[in-house]
């Protein structure tokens, strides 16, 4: 362990200097999980790394705001970068390391490999964010060989992605542990979300509409009704109160297929923008 509180996490910009660390810790005979973050980090990070410390004698937070899962027209450059703030909030957490790369260290000149995703890739995310699984599996990918960590800790708020990463790591035979961990949510419902700063307050007060919608039509489904028409009332419910609604399906809550056969587990899944943000959710049901 740091001394909690007193150090502070240690902070390392180079892969050389990361597997020196790490080196270290396995010298010790010790297990090592990993946190991957894009910084500007809130209680649903930290409670990703509270969960960290439950599984691993160390664990490590990336913060590494990832150029390839952005889109040219979407908010990299506006992206929040609040990396004291962060580090911060990890010592106090009791964070052993923080792996700070820049882009130049992730991506050197003459980078050339990529990702091409099925499965769990397939609708939802990238029928409006088509780049963006390509982008998260080349670093995440990256993060795991780079650090070798035994576990790595990812949230339920961004559900499509943890069933990507899941099945990317198994595909490609990393021995790095992907744990899932539950959404944390603010006391009405919005599910933290770094994006939520964008939101004015006018904004932030519509935005539990999304999660009252999925709640509603979970309710819904549990007592009978199908899935599809329960969606679309939620639909309308999330349209009425303002937002331009991307995606609100139920999927297959495993391999996120179509719904095909009665009894299989079922998440249903949202995102859509208010004013110029742009929010996602999902609840099992
Ligand atoms: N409310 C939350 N509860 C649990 N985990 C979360 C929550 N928000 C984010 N995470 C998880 O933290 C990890 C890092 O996410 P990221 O840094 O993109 O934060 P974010 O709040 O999801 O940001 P963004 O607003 O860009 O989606 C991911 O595994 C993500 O699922
Ligand atoms: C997993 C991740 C850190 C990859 O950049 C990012 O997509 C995120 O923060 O969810
Ligand atoms: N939390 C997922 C990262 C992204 O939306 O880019």
């Amino acid at each position: 362990m740091n001394e909690q509180g007193v150090t502070g996490p240690q902070i390392v910009g180079s892969v050389a200097d990361l597997r020196a660390v790490v080196a270290g810790y396995r010298r010790a005979g010790e297990t090592l999980a990993l946190v991957p973050t894009m910084g500007a980090l809130h209680a649903g990070h930290i409670a990703l790394v509270k969960a960290a410390q439950a599984r691993a004698g160390r664990v490590a937070v990336s913060i590494f705001v990832n150029p390839t899962q952005f889109a040219p027209t979407e908010d990299f450059g506006r992206y929040p970068r609040t990396f004291e703030d962060d580090v911060a909030k990890l010592k106090e957490a009791g964070c052993d390391l923080v792996w700070a790369p820049d882009a130049a260290e992730m991506y050197p000149p003459g980078f050339a490999t990529s990702m091409a995703l099925t499965g769990p890739a397939l609708g939802l995310e990238t029928d409006f964010r088509p780049h963006f699984f390509s982008g998260v599996a080349i670093v995440v990918s990256k993060l795991f060989l780079q650090t070798g960590a035994d576990f790595a800790l990812f949230g339920e708020k961004d559900y499509q992605q943890l069933r990507v990463v899941t099945q990317m790591a198994a595909d490609l035979n990393i021995p790095t542990e992907v744990v899932p961990c539950e959404t944390v949510r603010e006391a009405d419902g919005l599910a933290l979300s770094s994006r939520n700063r964008y939101l004015s307050p006018e904004e932030r007060a519509t935005a539990p509409v999304i999660h009252r919608a999925l709640t509603e039509a979970a309710i819904r489904i549990r007592a009978g009704a199908a899935p599809d028409a329960a969606m679309a009332h939620a639909s309308l419910t999330v349209a009425e109160a303002g937002l331009r609604v991307d995606y609100l399906e139920a999927r297959n809550a495993l391999t996120l297929a179509q719904l095909a056969a009665p009894g299989e587990p079922i998440r249903l899944l949202a995102a859509a923008w208010l004013g110029n943000t742009r929010l996602i959710d999902n609840i099992p049901v």
